[in-house]
C-alpha cells in the first residue's frame, strides 16, 4: 500500500478527519482540519503515517493509550483527545447542528454544556483471559484488540482505582479464553459489576468470587447474566432526594452531571405541567424529579427498570401520584386519544430515537413536550415529523456526556398552541 500526502479540511461527525480523494472522502482518525498528513489507505478508511502540518488547535493527548502510537493499542474509548477544550466544545455543538439541518431543522441551539474529565461512572470493559493472566480494558476502534488500560482521565477515580478487583474477579470467574465483557455502574453504596459472555462458574469459582466480594471493599453487587450472584449491599442510586436501587446492568446515564443537566432542563420546560408522561423512563431519572409536582405516567419496556421506578416512588414521601406501563413504544406508541389527559410528555429514546411515537405526538394536542437523545441523527428525523405535525421547536441543547469521544447527546425543547 503505497503512503499518499492528504490535506484535511474537517472533522466528521465521529471525530475522524475528513480529506477529499478522487474516489470520495477519505476518513483519517486522529487528525484536525488544516493539517497536512501522510496516510495509508484502503479504500475510504486511512491511517496516519505521518503529521507533516500540525494544526494550532492540537493539544497533547491526556491518556497515554490515545492515538494511532497509543500504549499497549489504541484506545477506542475516545477519538478527540488531541483538540483544544473550546474547538472541542464548538465542534460537539456543530454535530448537533448540522445533523438537525440534514432534517430541515434550523431552531436556535444553545451553546454545549460541556464534561470534564473524571466523570464516568458508568463503563463497559472488554476483558480475555491470556497466558499472562487477565487483560481487561478497551476495544481498539474496530478491531477485537483488547487495550490493557493503565490510566483513564475520563472514568471517576473510584470507578478506576476498582479495575485491580474486576480483573481479580475475572481471574476467579472466567476460565476460558473467550472475550467477555464487564458492565459496572459506581453506584452511591458501592460498584454494581455485571459480568456478561463467560460459561456458568463452577460452584468452587462462585464461592471463590463471593469471598473476593466480602473481602475487597467497594462492592455492592455481582451478577453474571442475570443471576446475582452477591449483594453486600444494596447498589443504590441517590436521585434528588430519591433513593432508586436500580436493577443490574439496567440503564443510567453515564455521568451524574449530564444527568442533572438533563433533567433541569426537562423539569425547566416543564414546569408547571400538571400531568406528565415520561416515555422510555428507564428507572425514573425525570419521572422521579418531575413528580415533586405533577403527576407522572412512565412508560418503559425494561420490567425490572419500572419496578426499581415504582418502588422508589412508593418509598419517597410527598410525591405526586406516579404510575408505571410496561409498553413497547416502537410496536405500539401511545395514541393521540392516550396522550390526552397530559399537558407535558418527555421522551428519551435510545440510539434509534421514536419515530413511532413521534408520528402520534405529532398527531396529538399536547402543549409541550421535550426531546431527550443520545443521537443527534434520529433527534432531527424526529423533531422534523413533530414539526410537520404543527409543534415549534423552541430551543435545542447539546450536552457532552461522553467526554473527548464525539458522542454528544441534546435536550430539545418543543411547544404548540
Ligand atoms: C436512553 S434510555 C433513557 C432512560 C431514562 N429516561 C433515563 O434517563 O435514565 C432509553 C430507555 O428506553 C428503553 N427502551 C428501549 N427500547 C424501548 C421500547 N421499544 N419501548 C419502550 N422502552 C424502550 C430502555 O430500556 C431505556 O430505559
Amino acid at each position: 500500500m503505497a503512503a499518499e500526502t492528504f490535506v484535511i479540511e474537517r472533522l466528521g461527525s465521529q471525530g475522524d478527519g475528513i480529506a477529499a480523494s478522487a474516489e470520495g472522502p477519505v476518513y483519517i482518525p486522529f487528525t484536525l482540519p488544516g493539517e497536512k498528513v501522510t496516510v495509508a489507505r484502503e479504500k475510504s478508511k486511512a491511517t496516519m503515517l505521518s503529521l507533516l502540518e500540525t494544526s494550532p488547535e492540537r493539544i497533547a493527548p491526556l491518556c497515554r493509550h490515545f492515538g494511532p502510537d497509543g500504549e499497549n493499542g489504541t484506545c477506542g474509548g475516545c477519538s478527540l483527545q488531541h483538540l483544544e477544550r473550546s474547538a472541542y466544545d464548538a465542534f460537539k455543538r456543530q454535530v448537533v447542528i448540522d445533523a438537525l439541518a440534514t432534517h430541515g431543522i434550523d431552531c436556535p441551539v444553545a451553546p454545549l454544556v460541556p464534561s470534564g474529565p473524571g466523570e464516568r461512572r458508568r463503563a463497559s470493559f472488554a476483558g480475555r483471559r491470556t497466558e499472562k493472566g487477565i487483560l481487561l480494558g478497551f476495544s481498539s476502534p474496530e478491531s477485537h484488540h483488547i487495550v490493557a488500560i493503565e490510566e483513564c482521565p475520563v472514568l471517576t477515580p473510584t470507578l478506576f482505582a476498582r479495575l485491580p478487583a474486576l480483573k481479580l474477579l475475572a481471574g476467579i470467574l472466567v476460565s476460558s479464553g473467550e472475550p467477555f465483557r464487564i458492565a459496572v455502574l459506581e453506584t452511591q453504596t458501592g460498584l454494581d459489576i455485571s459480568f456478561t459472555d463467560i460459561a456458568a462458574p463452577s460452584e468452587k469459582r462462585r464461592q471463590a468470587a463471593i469471598r473476593a466480594v466480602m473481602t475487597v471493599k467497594g462492592i455492592a453487587r455481582l451478577t453474571i447474566g442475570d443471576e446475582i450472584v452477591v449483594e453486600p449491599v444494596k447498589a443504590a442510586l441517590e436521585m434528588a432526594g430519591t433513593r432508586i436501587l436500580p436493577p443490574p446492568a439496567g440503564f443510567a446515564q453515564a455521568t451524574r452531571a449530564a444527568e442533572e443537566a438533563m433533567a433541569a432542563l426537562v423539569l425547566k420546560h416543564l414546569k408547571g405541567r400538571k400531568r406528565v408522561a415520561d416515555l422510555f423512563s428507564g428507572f425514573g431519572t425525570f419521572a422521579l424529579r418531575l413528580a415533586e409536582k405533577a403527576r407522572v405516567h412512565a412508560v418503559e419496556f425494561d420490567g425490572p427498570a419500572l419496578a426499581a421506578l415504582d418502588q422508589a416512588a412508593r418509598n419517597r414521601q410527598g410525591l405526586r401520584q406516579v404510575t408505571t406501563e410496561r409498553r413497547d413504544l416502537f410496536r405500539r406508541p401511545l395514541l393521540p386519544r392516550e396522550l390526552a389527559p397530559y399537558d407535558g410528555v418527555v421522551f428519551d429514546p435510545p440510539r434509534a430515537g421514536a419515530k413511532e411515537q413521534a408520528e402520534e405526538l405529532a398527531r396529538s394536542a399536547v402543549p409541550r413536550i421535550v426531546a431527550v437523545s443520545c443521537n443527534p441523527q434520529t433527534l432531527g428525523r424526529d423533531l422534523a415529523i413533530l414539526k410537520a405535525g404543527g409543534y415549534r421547536i423552541d430551543r435545542v441543547v447539546p450536552i457532552d456526556q461522553f467526554f473527548r469521544s464525539a458522542h454528544v447527546e441534546a435536550v430539545a425543547f418543543l411547544s404548540r398552541g
